[in-house]
């Protein structure tokens, strides 16, 4: 669209602010696409060698001016918003943020707030105010309805009234918090959901085992394993790392649940079924109250019912519609993050308000299995009696560890080799499953809407 025929969302007195956009890789570009279209003007960079491609690539944009790089975009402009990995955000502040704009407003999207704001405090000019952001979900996601954090670090109420006005057209719901606030949930929402998606990854890899090939993995709670699984394996590995190393909250979460992992394994492997029992039904009255009293709502989060149509498979081992060829599984993943939650006190439903939409999808299915009747003594039975499972969850055991000693020893290089090596042997399966993951996660958002 020529931006010349966009109506504006640009209030009258803002007319001459420019939001800088310093990375434009995925989400520095979603944001300028969006916010370009509504009329706000944007200065951005990447790296200089992307210069000449960004031109190109925007081109038919008159509201978005590429710049070569980050001295000449803070230099210009009103709002900047770094936009780089959370690894790097320390050594691009430190050379761009001396030339901020005298009484600018600076900002940064990385996952992980503790070194983002660090960094502003050590590198921006003091005349500069800090409201930083987050947007809880992916680049491919409308923001519309998603939450969007934002932080008033060291701002006035003009300069937040003027990141909210920036941001109002994602039409996200915004959520203030302080940056030691935005950690500690995005912990328990983000680092330690993936920590299990990612550890599913790696126990299929090792027993080399397309999932969505054979007949043990077919259902609604399976289907969002899988297409979770692979959401996560098909995005860049430093979103991942990023967001569990450098966040200071998240190592324990992490530790956690290997450990709730491991001890849960040992007690199926060794079959004390009472032991198992009653460690998963004390986890539940914690995380999920007590029988009579639950915290969850009158209605749950999400149907199985409607996961079940969301299959890769279909060609080969089940139809699409063998939701009742199901197999019963001992599901240990979820069984963990419960028993890691209560080991740490967490209560999930607390931090919806914060939610990206694949947590509200694990949160849902693991609702749905702990308040389903006979589904939970199902997983039990299976841990103990049946070994369908038992090297899967060996492998996922092992996985679990080594996530959690990779990240406790901030080991980014072995994080990235251990990701990427997965990545490559899904994915020829990565396109496939962003279509059935997008179509999932639009289904859920639009029946738990209903
Ligand atoms: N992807 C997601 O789902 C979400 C990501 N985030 C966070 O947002 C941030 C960006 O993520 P995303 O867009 O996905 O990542 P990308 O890797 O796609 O984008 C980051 C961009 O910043 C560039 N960059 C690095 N250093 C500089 C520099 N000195 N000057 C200018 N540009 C630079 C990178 O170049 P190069 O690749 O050459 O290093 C890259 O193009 C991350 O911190 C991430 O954690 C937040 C919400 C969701
Ligand atoms: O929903 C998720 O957890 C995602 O995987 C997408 C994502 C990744 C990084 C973020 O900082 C926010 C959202």
């Amino acid at each position: 669209m020529a931006s010349e025929s966009r109506t504006t969302a640009v209030p009258p007195e803002m007319a001459n602010f420019v939001v800088g956009l310093i990375g434009m890789g995925d989400m520095g570009k979603m944001y300028a696409r969006r916010l370009s279209d509504a009329g706000w003007r944007i200065m951005a960079c990447d790296k200089e060698d992307k210069y000449e491609g960004l031109v190109d690539e925007f081109a038919q944009n008159s509201n978005v001016q590429i710049l070569r790089n980050g001295h000449l975009v803070s230099r210009a402009s009103n709002y900047i918003i770094y936009s780089v990995e959370a690894a790097s955000i320390g050594r691009v502040v430190a050379q761009f943020g001396p030339s901020t704009r005298l009484g600018a407003i600076v900002g940064g999207q990385t996952s992980c707030k503790d070194p983002e704001i660090k960094a502003f405090e050590e590198h921006l000019p003091s005349d500069v105010d800090i409201v930083s952001c987050h947007s809880l979900h992916g680049p491919g996601v409308d923001p519309a309805g998603q939450p969007l954090v934002l932080i008033k670090h060291r701002a006035s109420d003009e300069s937040l009234a003027k990141v909210e006005a920036v941001f109002r057209c994602l039409k996200s719901k915004v959520v203030h918090l302080t940056a030691r606030e935005h950690d500690r949930i995005t912990a328990d929402t983000q680092a330690v959901t993936h920590a299990a998606f990612l550890s599913m990854g790696k126990a299929w890899h090792a027993t080399t085992q397309f999932p969505w090939e054979g007949a043990r993995y077919v259902g609604g709670i399976e289907n969002v394993k899988i297409n979770l699984m692979l959401r996560i394996y098909a995005q860049k590995w430093h979103v991942y790392a990023g967001l569990a190393i450098l966040n200071p909250e998240a190592h324990k979460q992490i530790n956690q649940f290997a450990r709730s992992t491991t001890e849960l394994y040992y007690l199926m492997l060794e079959g004390r079924h009472d032991e198992l029992r009653d460690r998963v039904y004390a986890a539940k009255e914690k995380v999920f109250g007590a029988e009579g009293s639950p915290k969850w709502a009158t209605k749950p989060l999400l149907q199985e019912a409607v996961l079940c149509q969301f299959t890769l498979g279909g060609s080969k081992a089940q139809p699409p519609s063998a939701a009742n060829s199901k197999k019963p599984n001992n599901h240990l993943s979820l069984l963990a993050m419960v028993d890691c939650w209560s080991a740490l006190g967490i209560v999930p439903f607390d931090h919806m308000i914060c939610s990206t939409p694949l947590f509200r999808l694990w949160l849902g299915v693991t609702e749905h299995l702990f308040r389903t009747p006979g589904l939970l003594d199902e997983c039990i039975r299976v841990g103990v009696d049946d070994n369908t499972f038992r090297r899967d969850d060996l492998q996922f055991t092992i996985a679990a560890c080594g996530w959690a000693e990779c990240v406790s020893l901030r080991q980014f290089d072995t994080w990235r080799e251990r990701f990427e090596v997965t990545q490559r042997f899904f994915e020829d399966r990565f396109e496939a499953a962003k279509e059935v993951g997008n179509a999932m996660i639009k289904a859920v958002l639009a029946s738990s809407e209903e």
